[in-house]
């Protein structure tokens, strides 16, 4: 891999198993010699999580619990990983939520607390994270969130999770011009649909993945390694000129 990240250390947080984006993510960082520290939420993920961190090249030992809905957790996490590593040189958020009766069916039955609880996890999880990362991030550092279209068009069944997804892509702008002075900068990738833990709870998720197929210009579907290939960039200093920006990484499916 030509891009090198030795001796930088990222926070990836979202792996739940090796089909996982941020699993894809923690391959590239891996591959370009970064330090890695793991961030799950809730016990019964804690062993895949370790299970699958024995596999890297490097050894990645700081694994952590991490409630993004719970601002105690949060605040925990981040002092454990300044007693533990000191400083990070960046983070990549790859965590959402949405109830499964929210993602099918009419938008205009969404419940207020399906819309709060979508957004709360997808959406504010990531300015809360970034208000205790960015203690711990030298400068020249960078934070990666992951999005998709659905967020800017609409896409049937993707409901709730869109408006999140939209907040989500606003909050990272909003993040970037904060963040900015500190020599921090901060973008997403939008990702092309990937099966994944995730993906189970959008209905008709084969239709989309057959579309991309047909449709897009690249005519195949989106790999988590083409994503961390993508983090790793973002994470590097071939992209210090780059904040606030959202990179498709979809086959070109956004021009359609
Ligand atoms: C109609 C669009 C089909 C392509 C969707 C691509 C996609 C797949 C997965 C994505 O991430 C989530 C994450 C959590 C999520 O909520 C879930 C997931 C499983 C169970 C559950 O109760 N909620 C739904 C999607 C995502 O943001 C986007």
């Amino acid at each position: 891999m030509s891009i090198s990240l030795a001796g930088k250390t990222y926070v990836i947080m979202g792996v739940a198993n090796k089909r996982s984006i941020a699993w894809g993510i923690a391959r590239s960082l891996d591959q370009s010699g970064a330090r890695l520290i793991f961030t799950y939420a809730g016990e019964r993920f804690e062993q895949s999580v370790r299970d699958l961190v024995a596999t890297l090249d490097g050894n990645h030992e700081i694994i952590l619990p991490c409630d993004v809905t719970d601002d105690a957790s949060v605040e925990q996490c981040f002092a454990a990983i300044k007693e533990q590593a000191g400083s990070i040189d960046g983070l990549a958020h790859c965590i959402a939520f949405a109830k499964t009766e929210e993602l099918a069916g009419n938008f205009s039955d969404t419940s207020r607390d399906g819309f709060l609880l979508a957004h709360n996890i997808s959406s504010y999880s990531l300015t809360i994270v970034a208000r205790y990362a960015k203690e711990l991030i030298s400068e020249g550092g960078s934070i990666v969130a992951l999005t998709y279209i659905g967020g800017e068009r609409v896409m049937p069944n993707y409901n709730i999770m869109g408006v999140a997804k939209a907040s989500l892509e606003m909050s990272v702008r909003y993040l970037a011009a904060d963040l900015g002075r500190q020599g921090i900068r901060v973008n997403s990738i939008s990702s092309g649909p990937i099966r994944t833990l995730s993906s189970k709870g959008v209905s008709d998720f084969n239709t989309i993945l057959r579309e991309i197929e047909e449709k897009a210009p690249l005519h195949r579907n989106t790999t988590p390694e083409e994503v961390g290939d993508t983090a790793a960039f973002l994470f590097s200093d071939m992209s210090r000129g780059i904040t606030g920006e959202t990179i498709h990484v979809d086959s070109g499916y956004h021009i359609l």
